[in-house]
């Protein structure tokens, strides 16, 4: 129960609609249970009335009449306002709790989330919320709205006889107290399975889309839907299991009920004999507050019938509180872990003139890494990238060249060491402050399941709202990096890329990467391999712009390739966690491949 406190805590902020939503179900219910008392001692009295023709003329029919209709109208009014309030107050409960898991979740490094699959957090954010639903709707509301009206039920029912009223709010407590964890204690395994069961089919069904391809050429659909088939029949099963809990948990509620009903119909018998004998019984002695009349016994045993109305949600309350809080464990597990990339929130003061002129764009000095669970990769890690100079990186496979930009962009945290951009160290600048001061093209271009523009839009740091300016600066660069056919269909800039750039070739997703870069104004350009796997042509015309475009700019250059490497002010080589200077006149030189090497 425990895991769910993080959750309960949020609900303060809707206590008002939520408070409304409760007054609005003990509304209705008191409505229901009053309109089938009220009906019920109605029709006996007007039965017993209509014996003698003084008594018939004698009867009220108009107040009872009246009061009927107004219960069946506030009924139906009630019941309206209470599901609006209710589900009103749970989808903004779903929403703020969304939201709060998200912002819980961002901070977060991609260490952090490693372990973690697309599938598994989508349905974190999506199935194991949902289940939270169920607290306020199927849980909270119904139960507290129960013992309200079984406590209001024990004073009206007391009024007329005090036994029948102590043995039906008696009999409807224990229900109340003991049936829902009973329920709970049935439905417990099948319960906490199925929020996993429901994640690793998504995981699953997503694996199985997102590799449709590769497991067509290799043939292996038949193992992988097969995995989907039983991981399917799993959660089957655990819906299945529930499905069956519910039923009994009904029967059981309308058994206890019944047997209720039958206890006051007994009661109230002996009281009416009492009252026609004078002599009473032994059990109405003990019981017996005053004799009662046929159609009070009427109401008294219409008002135990109604009271099924009370009991009937609470069946249900338990079923799926397993559920819930094996999906609030899961969702703890992500939204309790501490960021340990921390951005401060002040932006620091820009350095004075001389010393933003004399200091190096990066520098790094005895910087340490090693993932966790991995190899150690750097050892004191020394690099200097003076201003407007360009430097190359180069090193074999493996060596760390790209774990090296994901430390300069604080995508991991160096185990000790210090990096500086511009004199400053970069923990202590804000996010922003560090993202606005450089531009990456990394080795695996991202391309977002939304519009040329959008994909090209989100790189522009320029402070500009103008749409207008905004497209035709995408479309200068799209002309430079040679794309401009994409924007000339008859979408336009309004293009989808689709999944994961679906539609685009990888030559082609690399030229966005490009061309995100030329949209960011920064002063530092990190490349990681920009022209990997581009042909010899377009190799040569991508390097050259980005060398054009970095012209006053610093530029670090990552490639385990030796091109265009006499461009370059400085060479270093990556190896067994060190970096040492090399001479450009001991390299090989492979100049920039030209248009014929093709
Ligand atoms: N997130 C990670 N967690 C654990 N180990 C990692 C992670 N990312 C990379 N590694 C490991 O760190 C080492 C360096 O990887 P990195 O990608 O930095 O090499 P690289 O020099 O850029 O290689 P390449 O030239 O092939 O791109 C590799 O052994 C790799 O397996």
């Amino acid at each position: 129960m425990k895991a769910l406190l993080p959750y309960l805590r949020l609900f303060k902020q809707h206590f008002l609609i939520m408070g409304l939503g409760f007054l609005l179900t003990l509304v209705s219910l008191l409505a229901a249970m009053g309109l089938l008392s009220l009906s019920g001692w109605f029709i006996s009295a007007a039965a017993l009335a209509g014996l003698t023709a003084a008594s018939a003329a004698a009867f009220n029919f108009f107040t009872p009449a009246a009061g009927v209709r107004f219960f069946s109208i506030l009924r139906t009014v009630s019941r309206y306002g209470e599901r609006m309030t209710t589900h009103n107050a749970t989808f903004s409960l779903l929403a703020d709790l969304r939201v709060w898991v998200w912002k819980q979740i961002l901070p977060l490094s991609r260490q952090q989330l490693k372990g973690i699959r697309q599938g598994d957090l989508l349905n974190r954010l999506i199935a194991d919320i949902d289940t939270l639903d169920h607290l306020y709707l199927r849980l909270i509301t119904p139960m507290a709205a129960a013992l309200v009206m079984i406590l209001s039920l024990y004073f009206f029912v007391a009024w007329f006889h005090l036994g029948i009223a102590l043995v039906l709010s008696g009999f409807l407590l224990a229900s109340w107290f003991i049936l829902p964890w009973i329920f709970y204690q049935i439905g417990i395994k099948a319960g906490t399975a199925l929020p996993q069961a429901k994640q690793t089919l998504r995981v699953q069904l997503i694996d199985l889309l997102q590799g449709q391809a590769e497991l067509s050429l290799f043939d292996a659909n038949r193992d992988y839907l097969q995995r989907f088939y039983q991981g399917e029949s799993r959660l089957y099963a655990n819906q299945y299991t529930l499905a069956k809990v519910a039923g009994l948990s009904q029967a059981m509620i309308i058994l206890c009920h019944g047997v209720a009903v039958l206890g006051v119909l007994i009661l109230a018998g002996f009281a009416m004999e009492n009252a026609v004998r004078t002599q009473p019984l032994a059990l109405s002695q003990l019981m017996n507050h005053e004799p009662i009349t046929g159609a009070v016994l009427a109401l008294l045993v219409f008002t135990a019938m109604a009271s099924i109305e009370t009991l009937q949600p609470i069946s249900l309350a338990f079923n799926q509180l397993a559920s819930s809080i094996a999906s609030a464990k899961r969702l703890n597990s992500l939204v309790n872990q501490t960021p340990d990339i921390i951005f401060t929130k002040q932006e620091l003061a820009p350095l004075s003139n001389t010393a933003e002129i004399t200091s190096p764009s990066l520098s790094l000095s005895g910087v340490c890494f090693g993932y966790p669970q991995g190899l150690h990769l750097f050892e004191q890690l020394e690099l200097v990238i003076p201003k407007g100079q360009k430097v190359a990186l180069l090193g074999p496979t493996g060596c760390g060249k790209s774990s090296l930009l994901a430390l300069i962009s604080r995508e991991y945290q160096a185990n000790s060491g210090e990096i500086r951009l511009n004199g400053q160290n970069i923990n202590s600048l804000s996010q922003c402050q560090l993202r606005s001061a450089m531009s990456i093209v990394s080795q695996r271009v991202d391309i977002f399941s939304a519009s040329l523009k959008d994909n090209l839009a989100l790189a522009i740091n320029a402070h500009t709202n103008d749409s207008k300016e905004i497209e035709s600066r995408i479309h200068q660069v799209l002309q430079q990096v040679g794309l401009e056919y994409l924007a000339q269909t008859e979408k336009g800039l309004s293009l989808w890329l689709g999944e994961g750039g679906r539609t685009l070739s990888g030559g082609e997703r690399r030229r966005i990467g490009i061309a995100r870069v030329l949209l960011h104004d920064a002063e530092l350009l990190l490349l990681d391999e920009p022209t990997e796997g581009l042909d010899n042509k377009t190799e040569r015309e991508m390097l050259a712009l980005l060398f054009e475009f970095a012209k006053d700019k610093s530029l670090l250059l990552i490639s385990h390739k030796l091109t265009a490497m006499e461009q370059m002010d400085h060479i270093y080589l990556m190896n067994n966690g060190k970096i040492a200077p090399l001479a450009k006149d001991t390299l090989p030189v492979t100049p920039l491949p030209m248009e014929h090497s093709l």
